[in-house]
């Protein structure tokens, strides 16, 4: 399936000089949205990840997030923007393509010795997923691959990950 033309390009968006790659148009899809969450399903098994948990980063890391980790019989955690978890957490503050931003995860998110698998729709500078891996850290984790539908390769976003399997199903 070509994912690329269910993804819409809007231009300057949210801000002059930003290429927004729009993903409401292939969630709106269905074929679209059954083939992204089933690839990536499959990617992660043929990379023996084995995750015991999935971490989404909001919003649209929940959105992708949530059924892959029903799909790899894992728990699904979420990762939020600042103020939204009600147990204790732990915080970063990260820089994104068009601001900075914090994220917080509730600190007994995971058992002890856990495995974890990052998800979110789109790595573009790599600071919320660079975050996150550094949130999961905090917590004593063992971080053990990211995936993303789309990857924005000219802003170098890999460079900030852990040496870990990096799965992306779209490549700008
Ligand atoms: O690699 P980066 O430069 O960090 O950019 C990627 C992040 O930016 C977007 O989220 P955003 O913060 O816009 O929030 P949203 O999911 O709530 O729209 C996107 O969903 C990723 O999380
Ligand atoms: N260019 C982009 N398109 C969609 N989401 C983004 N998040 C960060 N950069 C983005």
């Amino acid at each position: 399936m070509d994912l690329k033309s269910l993804i819409r390009d809007i231009p300057d968006f949210p801000k002059p000089g930003i290429l927004f790659r729009d993903i409401t148009s292939l969630l709106r899809n269905p074929e679209g949205l059954r083939y992204t969450i089933d690839t990536l399903t499959q990617k992660c098994k043929d990379a023996g990840l084995a995750p015991d948990y999935v971490v989404g980063m909001e919003s649209r890391g929940f959105i992708f997030g949530s059924p892959l980790a029903y799909q790899l019989g894992a728990g699904f955690i979420p990762v939020r923007k600042p103020g939204k978890l009600p147990g204790a957490v732990h915080t970063i503050e990260y820089d994104l393509e068009y601001g900075t931003d914090r994220l917080e995860i509730h600190q007994d998110a995971f058992d002890p010795g856990s495995r974890v698998l990052i998800v979110d729709d789109l790595i573009a500078t790599g600071g919320t997923a660079g975050a996150t891996a550094q949130l999961i850290q905090q917590t004593g984790s063992e971080l053990v691959g990211f995936g993303f539908i789309i990857e924005l390769k000219d802003l170098g976003g890999r460079q900030k990950l852990p040496d870990v399997p990096i799965l992306t199903l779209v490549e700008y």
